[in-house]
């Protein structure tokens, strides 16, 4: 696996622009994608994915499970086939494992090699590699892992072997579908009965997932059950197109009269669908069309009419269901007329950045109205006026920037966009094509 990272300095230019027209269609979801490989991995029987997510993120998952041992073939575009033989036919990976960027790939990961007794060690790149693990790493202890972690609770991680895990009941206390789905993973092969209690409503890819590939998953309100001892048997599933990469889209037309915008195939499984009620709550005009159901995933087209938004205060219970959107929402939230507020966000700060910080700096930078808070910000909307913006390294912030070129007078150089490549590969050239005036370019001093 290549462990070296990404030449830092690929630079986004930007020149003021409009509005935003015509069809998008996004790359496959990213956590359906991370999932699609694991579940596969170590189901008995083939499992054929299509919208698979060929992004850096979901394909070192890919290529952790071709570590382990598993045939997985590449098709066309988004065509993965997975030849599982179940959990006893994969053999412990010879070097580290290395995960990327991924926070998803890695807590998902600990959890599934855990529960079935694989020893390994898990590693990252810089930003991963400050990341907190012991919010899984506590819980799967208490289930009988051994897992190490670095300094600080922070990877590499290394799973040693341990006697069978076994069920615990656990009440999480950060509103989290990694750590949900770590431990619902390891209670796949632990003794008894696996349960965890949520603080809010989290991404449920791994409940209904598990159920496409034959498992039993009890859900009641807030809390998920598994059974241990249950084998996955190999399917075939289609991943629908990335809410969260359909986001940059949304808040881009949403926020610029004008704009009439399709976005076609996006996955809307009410767990992910936050950012479509806040734009709506500031005024946004979006029509959810030709609802359908994919892959056990509700799918639908999205017609987005530009317009004036209004500055809200955001509501809590929606932040866990849109918690990857805040960076371009906070673009909308400067577009907006009037104040926008952000609170009981504070779990933004420990993704691949700390995006309340990384947001409140580079908007500022472009001449934004914008306070960060605790959990959150403020922000006064206002033309910007351009300028640079740091997106350090983060693939959300990235492209959050370049949305802010429509609602800027002067141009926006974005700085350290490599890693958009983990979640949207193609992004320049699909904004470009709807209306973004954006240039790239390589330079390795540019930092
Ligand atoms: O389970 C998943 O696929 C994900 C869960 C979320 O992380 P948290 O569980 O840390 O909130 C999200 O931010 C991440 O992009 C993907
Ligand atoms: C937080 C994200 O991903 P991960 O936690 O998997 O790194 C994201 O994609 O915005």
């Amino acid at each position: 696996m290549n462990q070296a990272s990404s030449p830092s300095g690929r630079t986004f230019h930007l020149e003021p622009a409009t509005k935003l027209t015509g069809t998008v269609k996004v790359p496959g979801d990213k956590s359906m994608s991370h999932r699609s490989i694991m579940f596969g991995g170590i189901a008995h029987g083939t499992t054929q994915v299509q919208g698979f997510l060929e992004g850096e993120d979901s394909l070192h998952t890919l290529e952790a499970f071709q570590a382990m041992g598993v045939r997985i073939e590449r098709g066309g575009v988004g065509e993965v086939t997975l030849y599982g033989q179940g959990v006893a036919a994969l053999k412990a990976p010879q070097g580290p494992v290395y995960l990327g960027n991924s926070g998803t790939g890695m807590r998902l990961l600990t959890g599934l090699l855990a529960g079935m007794n694989i020893p390994a060690t898990l590693t990252g790149d810089a930003s991963l590699s400050g990341r907190p693990m012991r919010r899984i790493v506590d819980p799967l202890s208490q289930m009988g892992a051994k897992v190490l972690t670095g300094d600080g609770g922070t990877p590499p991680l290394v799973i040693q072997s341990a006697a069978q895990l076994k069920g615990i009941e656990y009440t999480c206390p950060m509103a989290s579908a990694q750590v949900k789905s770590a431990i619902l993973l390891a209670g796949l092969h632990a003794s008894g009965t696996t349960t965890v209690h949520e603080p809010a409503i989290t991404r449920d890819h791994t409940e209904r997932m598990l159920r496409g590939f034959g498992v039993d998953v009890q859900v009641s309100g807030l809390s998920a059950s598994v059974q241990g001892g249950q084998q996955l048997k190999g399917t075939s599933l289609v991943v629908p197109g990335d809410i969260s990469s359909a986001a940059f889209f949304l808040v881009g037309a949403s926020m610029t009269p004008g704009s009439d915008l399709l976005l076609t195939g996006v996955g809307m499984n009410p767990s992910r669908t936050g950012v479509i009620a806040i734009l709506k709550l500031m005024g946004a005009n979006i029509q959810v069309t030709n609802e359908r159901v994919t892959g056990g995933e509700p799918v639908a087209d999205l017609v987005v009419l530009g317009g004036k938004l209004k500055g809200i205060h955001v509501p809590e219970e929606l932040v866990s269901l849109a918690i990857d959107e805040f960076p371009a929402l906070f673009v909308a939230a400067a577009a907006a007329d009037g104040e926008t507020i952000v609170t009981g966000a504070e779990e933004l700060r420990v993704k691949e950045t700390d995006r309340i910080q990384v947001m409140a700096d580079g908007l500022r930078a472009l001449g934004a109205d914008i306070t960060d808070t605790p959990d959150g910000a403020r922000i006064v909307g206002k033309r910007l006026v351009g300028g640079v913006a740091d997106s350090c390294g983060d693939h959300r912030t990235a492209m959050s920037f370049a949305m802010a070129s429509l609602i800027c007078d002067g141009s926006i150089t974005v700085l350290d966009c490599d890693n958009v490549n983990t979640s949207f590969p193609g992004f320049a050239s699909i904004a470009a094509n709807a209306g973004l005036h954006l240039t790239e370019s390589v330079n390795d001093t540019d930092k």
